[in-house]
């Protein structure tokens, strides 16, 4: 089965409430859809979130280095050498990796639909049903507890609680959602770089102090600060996850070897697809590092893809795949069942979509 083309489009979908973090706010998803096609009438699709302040991508960019760069590299490729698909897809453009992520996860679909087997069994069949948690946008306390008390009515007991934007308000926010929620909902705080590491260790000190028993703080400090990664590390006890500081294998290597994190957050869109997400899983499970399986801000298309690849990893210990349920609808039917908290694969081939 070969590959004979790769078409581009556009993918929709309304939030619920603005998506706010230390770095951007943003009302509405409009990602890039990818459709790969082969000889025998297959089609595979895939999405990429063009998150500019994070991997440097715009939806021009993605459309550019696909149908420029991309498709000439891999059209008239064998569906079966997956591995030099890959290689290839690798080498034909430096980083954007978001647009790597979407062709590579259309010919996974591909691959799966080619075998009539479902995606994660495919990649190794780990389990079957994964949690995620929600994420509640950086505003000020009282609409924060608000919005968390709505997601724990919605059924979610794990909380992405989204700080760094007002540093001098943040152990309040963190402290006054805890105390909404009380003792049993998981509370993981992500910074989104926006702390200096000696403020980042000011405030995890004063959350410990306040018993708020946070299970992880994700990227305190800035991506490129990994002596301030460490430093956070090396002087609190709450456990710190590496997001923009990891893209790559290598980046995840340089982060274990300082002993800059304890743990690391895959995203598809940072990695440049399921293939490379595997090698650093992998690299991560060698050296006894937990990893998160995270999301950009992308729809059920996307998502679905990382749920197959987290499903199938037992590496994969925590879930932040919440882009479908901050969406009014999906733009797709079929794929993973998200309901609530509760991803679950389904028998259906490929990503599982039926197109
Ligand atoms: C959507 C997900 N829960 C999330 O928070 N992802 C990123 C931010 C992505 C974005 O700005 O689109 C994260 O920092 O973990
Ligand atoms: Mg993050």
């Amino acid at each position: 089965m070969k590959i004979t083309d790769i078409v581009v489009g556009e993918v929709e979908a309304p939030l619920i409430t603005p998506f706010k973090t230390a770095l951007r706010t943003v009302y509405s998803i409009r990602n890039v859809a990818v459709y790969v096609h082969t000889d025998n009438g297959q089609v595979g699709i895939g999405e990429a979130a063009p998150t500019a302040v994070i991997t440097g991508e715009t939806r021009a960019s993605i459309k550019r280095a696909i149908e420029g760069y991309i498709k000439p590299a891999i059209v008239g490729m064998d569906l079966d050498d997956i591995a030099q698909i890959m290689d290839r897809l690798d080498k034909s453009i430096y980083k954007n990796t978001s647009a790597k992520a979407a062709v590579d996860m259309a010919v996974y679909d591909l691959f799966g639909k080619r075998y009539q087997t479902p995606l994660y069994k495919i990649l190794g069949g780990y389990r079957k049903e994964l949690v995620t948690d929600i994420t509640i946008s950086v505003n000020d306390k009282e609409e924060m507890v608000k919005d968390s008390l709505d997601a724990v009515k919605r059924g979610f007991t794990i909380l992405k609680v989204k700080v760094g934007k007002d540093p001098i308000g943040d152990v309040e926010r963190v402290v006054a959602i805890r105390e909404a929620v009380g003792p049993d909902i998981t509370l993981r705080v992500d910074a989104n770089q926006g702390w200096t590491p000696k403020q980042a260790v000011r405030i995890i000190r004063a959350l410990e102090d306040a018993n708020t028993n946070i299970e992880l703080v994700e990227q305190p400090v800035h991506h490129d600060d990994l002596a301030g990664m460490q430093y956070v590390t090396a002087n609190t006890f709450t456990n710190i996850l590496a997001d923009e500081s990891v893209f790559s294998s290598k980046d995840a290597f340089t982060i274990i070897e300082k002993r800059a994190a304890d743990f690391i957050n895959i995203k598809l869109m940072k990695t440049g697809g399921i293939f490379q997400a595997q090698k650093l899983c992998q690299i991560a499970e060698a050296n006894g590092i937990g990893c998160m399986i995270g999301c950009m801000l992308e729809t059920k298309v996307s998502v679905s893809a990382a749920a197959h690849f987290a499903a199938s990893q037992k590496n994969i210990t925590m879930v932040d795949l919440d882009g479908p349920s901050l969406c009014m609808k999906d733009p797709i039917a079929g794929g993973p069942l998200f309901e609530s908290e509760r991803i679950t694969m389904t028998d259906h081939a490929g990503i599982g979509f039926s197109l």
